[in-house]
């Protein structure tokens, strides 16, 4: 599965090199960082509305795809700050083991 996300990156990092008018990738580059976050607001609004709607159809295939979306342009955003998906998954693989409920509290946070 993360050989996918990994495969994804390095096209992501080549699409540095790639002109803006021959890559959708390339051309959320030239836009800047602002664009690619408009883009990860908006992807966020529809997975979440992706989700109301799988909760009321119990039909999961548009949030999903949404879903996709959603990731695609945050590794989109990592990438054009250097930050590479890796660094994410080692993140999430230190956390295992470790209760959420636990983390909270040992950063003294109360709901
Ligand atoms: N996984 C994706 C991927 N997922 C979604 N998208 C694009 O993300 C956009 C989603 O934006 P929207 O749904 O808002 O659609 P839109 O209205 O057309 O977008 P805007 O005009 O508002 O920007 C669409 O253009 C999708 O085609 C993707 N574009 C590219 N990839 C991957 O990135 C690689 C490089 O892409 P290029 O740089 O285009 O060659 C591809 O080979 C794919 O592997």
């Amino acid at each position: 599965m993360t050989d996918v996300l990994r495969e994804l990156a390095a096209v992501l990092a080549e699409r540095k090199q790639a002109s803006p008018e021959s890559s959708y990738v390339a051309s959320l580059y030239h836009k800047g960082l602002n664009k690619i976050l408009e883009k990860v607001g908006e992807e966020c609004t529809e997975t979440l509305l992706a989700a109301k709607d799988a909760e009321r159809s119990g039909n999961v295939d548009d949030l999903v795809y949404e879903t996709a979306d959603l990731w695609f342009h945050t590794l989109v955003m990592l990438s054009q700050l250097n930050a590479h998906p890796d660094q994410v998954l080692q993140e999430l693989a230190r956390r295992f083991n470790l209760s959420g409920l636990e983390e909270k509290a040992s950063r003294g946070q109360a709901d």
